[in-house]
């Protein structure tokens, strides 16, 4: 038995057939005819070649009657990981994408946000986001509620309850000139996030955890940013929040903020930029800002759909990759109005081909680089690749099995294919009908059975 194997749990379950997953050296790696195990917890126990079948059987004790075959166009690949949603902005989402982001904000925003106050609404609202992304392949998301702090533990409940695994943000803003009742006092802001975050731990959720959420340093003063540092900090927590979205954004930083540098030197003054932080955007950085996003190891989620939508900009992943910034892809719901993640990969891959055809010089991402940002990558943007974002032995089960021929489905199939051109298909023509199950931590979420 190899070193990478676990034979210390009962196997829980065996699957037999294609397996596609990133790792940190190649984009696409196929692993065809292959036996993955996941063990009592969860946990991924081997994933061998098929002609090893008697041997894992007898060292892992589990019997050859127990495996399931998947088909000849199905395969697993690792769970969707978003790495940016705004569960709160659901009920719109798919309508008012006729305004640039400041007075996007303004005329539908805040105003729909301001209702999660109403525990029924936000149960709706909820219930509905989690499901659909949960259909859609996303294993995990980090989501954005509200400044509400029991409906933003109401979402936490909810993800736990259908299994998937989230980061979920009480939103912190002490400032905001136009939405005069959509905002916290200084002291509110703090004490609701400390009692959000002391909440949701005491649940102990498995796969459910706080994440310090600034919305963006336009809606914060100095004051607020400076404690939500420290909260997160003594409390060793993740940080979300919004950067270099659109031009406009990045002036008014600088009037706001005079004494900093950059926008990117705001948060860092403020002991926001960690290797746990993960910020939206990020359009109009200079090199210099990426730099120090390298240096603290803070990440940046690329959200297409929502910079296209709302005309903001669009991210040059190639140059985020050279200054090895970790990199991952969010749908920003409702700023981009699609909640799926095969729809996050596609925009991903016309955003690319916007800057080639700008300059054709510039080399257009491939579907392969698309899909690992989509999965480990963002695993790694959200400091969870220990845990998830592939198939290495050891890490938690997080995954989609994908029948690219599902009766009634989008996709055509005139004839046996690769496993590459399957994935290539199912990520440029695939739906929720091509997702016939889904795992996160090895428990089966998709189909919902309630
Ligand atoms: N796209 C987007 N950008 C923001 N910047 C601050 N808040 C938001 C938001 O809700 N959506
Ligand atoms: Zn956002």
């Amino acid at each position: 038995m190899a070193n990478s194997d676990r034979a210390d749990t009962a196997i829980a379950f065996v699957y037999r057939g294609t397996f596609v997953h990133s790792t940190q050296q190649t984009a696409l790696q196929i692993l065809k005819d292959a036996l993955l195990g996941v063990d009592a917890q969860g946990k991924i126990a081997f994933i061998r070649e098929g002609k090893e079948l008697e041997k894992l059987s007898q060292t892992f004790g589990f019997k050859t009657s127990d495996i399931t075959q998947l088909a000849q166009h199905e395969f697993f690949m690792p769970g969707l990981v978003d790495t940016h949603i705004h569960a709160s902005q659901y009920s719109y989402a798919g309508t008012a994408l006729d305004m640039p982001l400041l007075q996007w904000l303004n005329a539908y925003t805040f105003p729909v946000e301001s209702c999660f106050k109403d525990l029924e609404f936000a149960r709706k609202v909820y219930t509905q986001i989690v499901r659909r992304t949960l259909r859609n392949g996303t294993t995990t998301a980090c989501y954005f509620a509200t400044i509400h702090t029991e409906a933003s533990l109401l979402l936490g409940q909810i993800a736990n309850d259908f299994g998937q695994r989230a980061l979920v943000g009480k939103v912190c803003m002490d400032r905001n000139d136009c939405v005069k009742h959509y905002k916290e006092t200084l002291q509110d802001s703090q004490d609701e996030t400390c009692r959000f975050i002391k909440e949701l731990l005491e649940k102990k959720y498995p796969l459910v955890k706080p994440v310090v959420t600034p919305r963006f340093a336009p809606s914060c003063t100095g004051a607020l940013l400076e404690q939500l540092g420290e909260i997160a900090k003594n409390n060793n927590l993740h940080i979300q929040s919004h950067i270099s979205e659109t031009h406009e954004e990045v002036k008014l930083v600088k009037e706001l903020f005079p004494e900093s540098e950059s926008y990117t030197d705001v948060y860092r003054k403020h002991n926001l930029l960690t290797d746990k932080t993960v910020m939206a955007h990020g359009c109009h950085l200079s090199d210099e800002e990426l730099a120090l996003f390298r240096e603290t190891g803070a990440s940046l989620s690329h959200c297409p759909n929502s910079n296209f939508s709302l005309c903001s900009g669009v991210l040059n992943v190639r140059n985020v990759l050279k200054h090895k910034v970790k990199l991952g892809l969010g749908t920003d719901v409702a700023g981009g109005y699609s909640a799926s993640m095969l729809d996050a990969v596609r925009r991903a891959l016309d955003a690319s081909k916007v800057l080639t055809i700008q300059d054709p010089k510039y080399k257009t991402l491939s579907f392969e680089e698309v899909f690992r940002i989509a999965t480990l990558g963002g695993s790694q943007a959200l400091s969870l690749d220990d845990q998830t974002g592939n198939f290495e032995v050891g890490k938690d089960f997080d995954a989609l099995r994908i029948n690219v021929a599902a009766e009634g489905g989008p996709i055509d199939l005139i004839q046996d294919e690769e496993p590459k051109i399957l994935l290539e298909k199912f990520l440029n023509l695939g739906d929720d009908r091509n997702i016939v199950e889904v795992f996160v931590a090895g428990r089966r979420v998709v189909p919902i059975t309630e």
